[in-house]
């Protein structure tokens, strides 16, 4: 009840309490569970039930996919047991295309196992499986065996003869640096040199254009080539590309004792078996500690390859790094410039047998898709934004502040969220259902508290009603020792917390709304933090939206509320948010 009275407003009895949305249920606790105040694995079974009226049966698995990895259940067996029928729904369907054969019936035992089959390539593409899930029925062995390992076939599959026109166009555009790295590259992939190269280079230079020519020449040769970055947006701008803790498995708290959690002798193992190069972008923004991990585990794995692989850097592979110092270098909460210095790549005693290219040539502007006077433009901002990396801008001699050129501002006002709102989004009524008007736009701000009151101000001014998810919130009984908990941290104070990174306790969307995502649920259907998208339908316990950017746009997906803890936080409980 004492929940309730936070949200219930104007009560006059103690059923009135309980009516929530025009429904009186018959306790508290329903009523509570109503609002989604509650933890509880039923959540699971009406997600799944409520998207099943909306989404197409593949979507709903990647659903399941999502609930079992990111969210907490009990009781997986059973969530598995309940939904098995809506699950499967498609199955026999997709198995008489599959095998050709219109009148194909399938025992319960086979649509099971076919089900099953379905989540675990699901699984495996976000580098988990079935057998890491506690009690879930596994699928025929059969049915794995005879798909091989797919990780291999997917990085197999390619168009070669598309890829070879590919590589021959962009070859012959490459600039003289660009060619030279790219010689060194594939020198030392076709040789087996197990060369360590860092490809260095400030936006536009055109890192991603040398990597997309290199993969095509590699990917046409019928060779693999593993592509991944640091952070999930940039890894969207890749081939296949991956996030590096995804693809190698690297711990989330590394330290320099860590090595990547690959087993000798599975899928992954393998496919790094065969893998002839990696290419891993914006290697700066990563703890030099996540570098190190992989070398530790490639010279194991690796000596079934190569002899001596424990003496060689990362095992004997050829390995290319790219980035630019200048850009976001490891974040270190609450870390000094030294520690931050002392975190990064070239603190790490890999550093030392790095051939290092530089990329110098802004290409961005002689790709040829911008006027003169554009080019000229953005040639100004490009030679004002390196002298600010350099430090060597300052409009002060304390070296604190930096002029803005007056192009770059706005006029100042007397309502400064509504100006800026107006001078990022003009005309927004007319234009908020526009995805491609939403996609270039964004407002940035340092701090959270200004995040939520720009996005407060926007969600008024845009139609409709909308909806809001409040979150349940507790205390991880692992992090307390004491059994009080709920006195010491009552749940309007839990709810009432801020932590940058995770949402607030309610969450109020509209049908329309740009959202951002901030976690990595599924790297290979586009979403990770970073990613936006449309909200669509928003269902009772899971919404719907459309992405707008990165890979995979405009596909639907739906999102069930997940578990989110904050990483650092100054209170002596961890807490969980769901
Ligand atoms: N040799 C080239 N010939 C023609 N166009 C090129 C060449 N190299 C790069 N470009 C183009 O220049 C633009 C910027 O290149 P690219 O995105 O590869 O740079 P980048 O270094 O990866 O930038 P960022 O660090 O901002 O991601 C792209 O539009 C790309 O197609």
């Amino acid at each position: 009840m004492r929940m309730l009275l936070n949200f219930v407003k104007g009560c006059t009895s103690f059923e009135s309490i309980r009516r929530i949305n025009g429904v009186t249920h018959d306790n508290y606790k329903d009523a509570c569970y109503a609002l989604g105040l509650l933890e509880d694995d039923k959540e699971w079974n009406d997600c799944l039930a409520e998207a099943a009226l909306w989404v197409t049966r593949n979507e709903l698995r990647n659903l399941f996919v999502t609930i079992l990895i990111h969210s907490q259940v009990t009781d997986y067996r059973k969530i598995w047991n309940t939904n098995f029928e809506i699950l499967s729904e498609d199955i026999i369907s997709l198995q008489r295309k599959r095998f050709r054969l219109k009148d194909l019936q399938l025992t319960k035992k086979q649509l099971e196992a076919y089900t099953l089959f379905e989540i675990e390539s699901i699984l495996l593409k976000m580098g988990k499986s079935l057998k890491d899930i506690d009690r879930m029925p596994l699928p025929d062995s059969a049915l794995l065996n005879n798909a091989g390992n797919r990780l291999i076939n997917e990085e197999l599959e390619y168009d070669k003869d598309a890829l070879k026109i590919v590589h021959d166009q962009s070859f012959a555009l490459l600039n003289a640096r660009q060619k030279s790295a790219y010689e060194a590259i594939i020198n030392s992939v076709e040789k087996e040199e197990g060369r360590l190269l860092f490809i260095s280079g400030h936006g536009g230079t055109g890192k991603t254009f040398l990597w997309n020519t290199i993969i095509a020449k590699i990917r046409s040769q019928s060779r693999i080539v593993l592509t991944v970055a640091t952070s999930g947006i940039a890894a969207l701008l890749l081939p296949n590309g991956r996030t590096t803790h995804s693809r190698f498995h690297i711990p989330l708290d590394v330290s320099s004792e860590s090595t990547c959690e690959i087993k000798q002798g599975s899928q992954l193992a393998e496919l790094l078996l065969k893998t002839s190069l990696i290419i891993w972008d914006e290697a700066p923004m990563a703890n030099k500690f996540c570098f190190e991990a992989l070398d530790k585990t490639l010279r194991d794995i690796l000596r079934v390859r190569y002899e001596n692989s424990s003496d060689k850097s990362f095992g004997g592979l050829t390995i290319v790094f790219g980035g630019d110092f200048h850009q976001i270098l490891p974040v270190i909460p609450k870390g000094t410039r030294a520690d931050i210095v002392d975190t990064s790549l070239n603190s790490s005693y890999l550093w030392l047998f790095f051939t290092i290219y530089e990329l110098k040539q802004n290409m961005r502007l002689y790709s040829g898709r911008v006027s003169d006077s554009e080019a000229a433009k953005i040639s100004t901002f490009d030679k004002w934004l390196l002298q600010i990396g350099d430090g060597s801008f300052y409009d002060d001699i304390n070296k604190e502040l930096i002029k803005l050129p007056p192009d770059v501002c706005i006029k100042p006002s007397n309502d400064p969220i509504g100006s800026i709102v107006e001078a990022v989004y003009p005309s927004l009524l007319q234009k908020y259902n526009d995805p491609t008007y939403l996609k270039e736009r964004a407002i940035l701000t340092p701090k959270n508290k200004m995040v939520h009151e720009l996005n407060d101000t926007i969600m008024k001014m845009l139609p409709g009603e909308g909806r809001t998810y409040f979150s349940s919130d507790n205390v991880c009984k692992a992090s307390v020792n004491t059994n009080d908990e709920d006195l010491l941290y009552p749940t309007e104070f839990l709810n009432s917390l801020r932590f940058p990174g995770i949402p607030n306790h309610d969450v109020h969307l509209k049908v329309g709304t740009p959202v951002m995502l901030l976690r990595n649920l599924n790297q290979s259907e586009g979403l990770c933090n970073g990613t936006r998208l449309i909200a669509m339908d928003l269902g009772k316990w899971s919404a719907s939206a459309n992405i707008i950017s990165g890979k995979n746009i405009g596909s639907r997906v739906t999102i069930p509320r997940i578990i989110m803890s904050p990483n650092d936080s100054k209170w002596p409980f961890k807490l969980k948010r769901r």
